[in-house]
Parts: C-alpha cells; sequence; structure tokens
C-alpha cells in the first residue's frame, strides 16, 4: 500500500484504477489543491510478469520499493507533450509505453477526450497527469441509475461518445476499448473518454484479433468464421490466401451500439459476441428480433441497433447517421420513462456538442496562421494556461516574457537524475521539472450486469 507518496508537487491519495497495463491514483496539487489522476504505465510490463502475477500487481510492488527507497518523495522530469505526440511509428515500437499518451495526445484537442497536463519520466513507469472525474458511466448507469429516467440525458452522453469518436476516426486513431468505465463524466454530465491503451492507428485489423473487452468487442474481433474470412480476404486483397482483414473504425462502432443498449435498458445483450460461446448470441445472429424478447427495447431503438449492431463491419451505419438518428428518436424502451423521449432540437443538440475545450496559446497561435517560432519563447506555465477567447489569448501573449527559457532546465532535470536515475530517450525535450498513492478499491465488477431473459 502506498501511502505518503508524492511526485513533484503531485500528493498520491488513493488508487482509483488499476488495468492490464497500468495504476491510476487520485492526486491533489499541494500548491493549488486541484485534484488530478494519475496513470503509472509500465514501462517494461513484460519485465517478471507471470501468468499467477498481473502485471498491475507487479507494478504496485515495483512502486512501492521505488517510492520507498525515496523517503515517498520522488522529482521527476517532466516531457514535452508535442515531442511524445510528434513520435513515429518507429519510435514507438521502440517506447512502447509511450503508445497510449501518443495516442491520447494526437485527439485531445476534442472537449470529449479527457485533457492530459502532464508526462513525467522515471526509470520505472511513465506518469500521466490528468483532469480528475470522480464518477464513471459504469457506476453512473448500474449504480446511480443515472440515466434512467432521462431521454435528454441518454442522447447528451451518446452523441458526444460519436462526436469524440468522429475526431478520432478523422486523425487515424481508432479507440479499440470503448466501454463504459472508459468513459467519464463531468458534474454536468458530460462524456470525457480515457484509456488509450489499446488504440491503434491500424485502420484494419486482422479477423479474431481479440482486442478489447468481451462485452463490447465486435464479432469479427473474437468469433469470425473462416468462411468469412476467407471471403473477407477475397474482397480485400483479391487472394484468398492473404488473411482477411476487417475495418477497425466499425469495431468502435459496435462497441457504441452496445453502450446504447446499456444506457437505454440498464443491460447488457451477451457476455461476447461469438455464436457458439456465447447462447444469446447464437440466437441474435439467427433472429435479431431476439433482442425484444431480452431487452425492452421500442421498435425505433430496434431499428437503430439493426442498423449499428450489423454482423459485416462494412455495413454498420456511419457514426453521423446515427447521431441523426438517436436525436430524432421518440421512444427508446417499450415502457418506463425513456418510452416517449422528445426529439432534440437543431439548438440542443448544437448545445450538447460545442462545449469547446480551452486553446492553448500555441492552438491559438495554429489559429491565427501566426509564425510559430514565437511559441518558443512562451513559458511552459503559460503554454498550459487554457483560454476561452482570442482576446484573453492576445492580452497573454502581450504580456510573455519572450526571454527563450529553453527546453531543458539543466539544474532540475540533473536533479532528477541524481535522486531518481531517470533516463530520458534523446529524442524527448524535457521542458522544466515540476513537482507528484494509496487504498485501492476493488473497481467496478461486471458480474451484478449479466443479461437478464
Ligand atoms: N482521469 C481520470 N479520472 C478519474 N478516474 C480515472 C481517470 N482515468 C482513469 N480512471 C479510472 O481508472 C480506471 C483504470 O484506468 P485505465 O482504464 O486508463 O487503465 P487501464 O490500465 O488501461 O485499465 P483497463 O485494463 O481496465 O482498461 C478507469 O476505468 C477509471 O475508472
Amino acid at each position: 500500500m502506498l501511502t505518503n507518496c508524492q511526485i513533484n508537487n503531485f500528493k498520491l491519495n488513493r488508487q482509483i484504477g488499476s488495468g492490464a497495463y497500468g495504476l491510476v491514483f487520485h492526486a491533489v496539487d499541494v500548491i493549488t489543491e486541484n485534484e488530478y489522476a494519475i496513470k503509472a504505465v509500465v514501462k517494461n510490463p513484460a519485465a517478471g510478469a507471470t501468468p499467477e502475477i498481473k502485471r498491475s500487481t507487479m507494478l504496485q510492488t515495483q512502486l512501492y520499493y521505488y517510492f520507498k527507497s525515496f523517503q515517498n518523495r520522488l522529482f521527476l522530469p517532466s516531457i514535452d507533450l508535442d515531442s511524445i505526440r510528434g513520435l513515429s511509428e518507429e519510435q514507438l515500437e521502440r517506447a512502447p509505453h509511450f503508445r497510449e499518451i501518443a495516442m491520447q495526445l494526437r485527439v485531445h484537442a476534442h472537449p470529449n477526450v479527457v485533457t492530459v497536463h502532464q508526462v513525467l519520466e522515471s526509470p520505472l513507469a511513465t506518469f500521466l497527469v490528468m483532469d480528475y472525474y470522480s464518477r464513471d458511466l459504469f457506476t453512473s448507469i448500474v449504480d446511480d441509475q443515472h440515466f434512467a429516467g432521462s431521454g435528454q440525458l441518454v442522447k447528451k452522453v451518446f452523441l458526444q461518445l460519436c462526436s469524440v469518436l468522429q475526431h478520432c476516426h478523422a486523425r487515424g486513431v481508432y479507440h479499440c476499448d470503448i466501454k463504459p468505465e472508459n468513459i467519464l463524466l463531468d458534474a454536468e454530465d458530460n462524456a470525457l473518454l480515457c484509456d488509450f491503451g489499446l488504440s491503434t492507428l491500424a485502420e484494419r485489423l486482422p479477423a479474431n484479433a481479440c482486442v478489447g473487452s468481451s462485452y463490447y468487442m465486435a464479432p469479427e474481433r473474437i468469433s469470425c468464421p473462416s468462411s468469412v474470412q476467407a471471403a473477407g480476404a477475397a474482397d480485400d486483397a483479391g487472394a484468398a490466401s492473404a488473411p482477411a482483414l476487417f475495418p477497425t473504425m466499425a469495431g468502435d462502432v459496435w462497441s457504441l451500439g452496445v453502450i446504447l443498449i446499456n444506457l437505454t435498458c440498464i443491460r447488457n445483450p451477451w457476455l461476447k459476441a461469438h455464436q457458439l460461446e456465447d447462447n444469446t448470441f447464437g440466437y441474435f445472429v439467427r433472429d435479431p428480433h431476439v433482442l425484444f424478447k431480452i431487452l425492452p427495447v421500442s421498435q425505433q431503438l430496434f431499428d437503430i441497433l439493426m442498423d449499428i449492431l450489423r454482423l459485416n463491419p462494412a455495413e454498420r451505419a456511419p457514426l453521423s447517421e446515427i447521431m441523426d438518428r438517436v436525436a430524432d428518436c421518440t421512444s427508446f424502451t417499450t415502457s418506463g420513462p425513456l418510452s416517449k423521449v422528445e426529439p432534440l432540437s437543431q439548438y440542443e443538440r448544437q448545445q450538447f456538442l460545442i462545449t469547446q475545450k480551452g486553446l492553448s496559446i500555441r492552438q491559438m497561435l495554429h489559429h491565427f496562421h501566426t509564425d510559430d517560432e514565437s511559441y518558443k519563447h512562451v513559458s511552459p506555465e503559460e503554454d498550459e494556461t487554457e483560454f476561452t477567447s482570442e482576446d484573453e489569448c492576445y492580452r497573454q501573449l502581450s504580456s510573455v516574457d519572450t526571454t527563450p527559457t529553453g527546453s531543458v532546465d539543466v539544474d532540475q532535470t540533473s536533479r532528477a537524475k541524481r535522486s531518481n536515475d531517470a533516463v530520458l530517450p534523446s529524442e524527448f525535450k524535457v521542458r522544466y521539472l515540476t513537482t507528484n498513492m494509496s487504498t485501492i478499491t476493488n473497481y467496478s465488477s461486471h458480474s451484478r450486469w449479466l443479461p437478464q431473459y
């Protein structure tokens, strides 16, 4: 158990999540008292892990001894976010622990992606400092029944998810692990996408690639029959011998379909989209109308779902069309508060989607086509500042000290090296040294949420 641990100015309070590749902690900035979530991403996931010992358990133990050896106080250098965002595929192969962060940064201008503030480097793990959200979509749907009474709320969150996925796909980033646990909610019920740990730039994935979480995984990822694979291969490459590849984007769309069922029916339709291993899915493949028997879906919702949950990934509806149909839907369920819902006006729809993330100086400069060189003289503190208006940005810009601060705070970086032996890849710019564990909560269990029929 990590207690009284601090990394730079971030005091780690408790562990709030653990997954295959990392641990997430709630932290507070001791100076500003702002709350953050800090994800520790394992640098060498294979080291020491055995089938019996989970990687996250390994990391917990390693982190415990690491902190202990520095009297629970780490001073870590922060890596320039643009340097990570710009890493090539080849560089990411050499430093795989940066892949998740690079993917998130590529799409992170969208208001429905969790904001990354800093990336802190240590020999053991990379620490991702993000905005903290106290609720996720899973607990909100299941424990709080937050969506059970409001069709507008269902629409808001669902449209935001479609919008953020459109943004990711347009930038060539495919999330591949869309599930309620990876969607956080702010106080105004805006959805924030996190955990880009399985995301990829690959436009197509081989059949049965098995990427994602079973409840939400598309059938071509887990149960693609060899006849379909052969047909796919023939379509793709004109050669039946080539492995079948399926559009990665369509896998994210399938997961969204399952989330729409979660939001409206508070159920999962099946354990996994595998015809032989899951009876319900087997029935669904033979006759999709089985959904009427196992879920309280209205005819309208059924029709929408039929266009999302298509077995052939190439036939799944585009996100823009799904958004229109969900916005216009007047009934999600056969009974209860969601049996009658108001169609969204154009204004309401825009309201749900326009919450713009504050722009940094760099983004503003791009926006105004200003010479990017001037950015190099902006101090990190200035760059982290978010602006909500162009005027505010210019006011701040005119007061910026234009003395180059340089990319490296040598004094502080060398201190970090001395104290923690942090070795940074040479291609990264260490911009400045900032100053950053916990009760373990057993995180969400799906056992309470099995299909009921
Ligand atoms: N910014 C955040 N604010 C609050 N909680 C967060 C934040 N980021 C992650 N979490 C919580 O920590 C959990 C684990 O985070 P994340 O999914 O990023 O890690 P992971 O190692 O990839 O986990 P998994 O293997 O289960 O997908 C999330 O499900 C979420 O509940």
